[in-house]
């Protein structure tokens, strides 16, 4: 997990701000507008609204609402007109500066590698892309649940909090909190990215704890995916980055076979890593 400065290099704060603010006006609706776009079946496309979005695959509920968009691939894009009209303006320019943070940290995490420029984003990572706008309610009993349970997330993450706190990210055996300094973003590194790159990135285990504060946490979070869904695309360690004394840690895998792991059971860390390690 990294912080970004973000203002005025990546993204202006006048867009931070109404992006956090949009969200919350989404969240601050009353429960029957918000419940019309309240739709499981039609998960990992266009628009949804849930508590808990892991709630039938996870083994506990959690502390928090959101409101899911889809923006690629061009299958699974939501119509703008049904993004909320409360936040759609707001959401899509979150996407279009989101998209141009997540290109420029893939070209760094490529030459970080020492592999081309281009290499992350020829694999396809701008090709699976969501943003989620999350809302952690006050809880009056805070220690009895978590705002989002222990994670790792897939691919890579452009995160964007308030002031409210909550998130921690795991340190050696310690949680440690990520202050909310007002204009930089938070980037995590999800599992797909620790196996192509051979271990050399960490994916990072992070949860939110739920909190008493009368004020609701609010996260805009974009996830960038390699939105590739064929059968017959195969995905490890990047080639270049092996040799006869740097093996390859992790078997080769398919993306359908990545999202079965990943999507079809509640949030969990790291259990597909486990999966292919050699
Ligand atoms: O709301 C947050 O800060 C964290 C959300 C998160 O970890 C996720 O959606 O994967
Ligand atoms: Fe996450």
């Amino acid at each position: 997990m990294a912080l970004l400065p973000s203002y005025q290099s990546w993204i202006p704060k006048s867009v931070l701000d109404e992006t956090i603010n949009a969200i919350k006006a989404f969240h601050d609706q009353p429960h029957e507008v918000k419940s019309k776009l309240y739709n499981r079946e039609k998960e990992r496309q266009g628009v949804m609204y849930s508590s808990n979005n892991d709630l039938y695959r996870a083994k506990a509920a959690s502390w928090h609402d959101s409101l899911t968009i889809w923006m690629a691939p061009e299958t699974r894009r939501a119509k703008e007109e049904d993004i909320p009209e409360v936040c759609r303006k707001e959401i899509v320019a979150w996407e279009s500066h989101s998209t141009k943070v997540a290109e420029a940290l893939l070209e760094l995490l490529s030459e970080g590698l020492g592999v081309e420029a281009e290499r992350f984003k020829d694999l396809g990572f701008l090709e699976g892309k969501l943003v989620v706008g999350h809302c952690y309610p006050y809880c009056p009993q805070p220690d009895l649940t978590v705002g989002i349970t222990s994670h790792t997330d897939s691919g890579l993450t452009v995160l964007l909090q308030n002031q409210v706190g909550g998130l921690q990210v795991k340190h050696g055996d310690e949680w440690v909190d990520v202050e909310p300094i007002p204009g930089p973003l938070t980037v995590n590194i999800g599992d797909f990215i620790q196996i192509i790159s051979n271990d050399n990135y960490v994916s990072v285990e992070h949860r939110v704890l739920a909190k008493a504060s009368k004020e609701p946490r609010i996260s805009a979070v974009a996830f960038f995916n390699v939105g590739t869904q064929a059968d017959s695309d195969y995905f490890g360690p990047l080639p270049e980055l092996l040799s006869s004394n740097k093996l390859a840690l992790y078997r080769k895998f398919t993306v359908p076979e990545f999202n079965e792991s990943f999507f079809s059971k509640g949030l969990d860390s790291k259990s597909f890593i486990q999966k292919v390690r050699l």
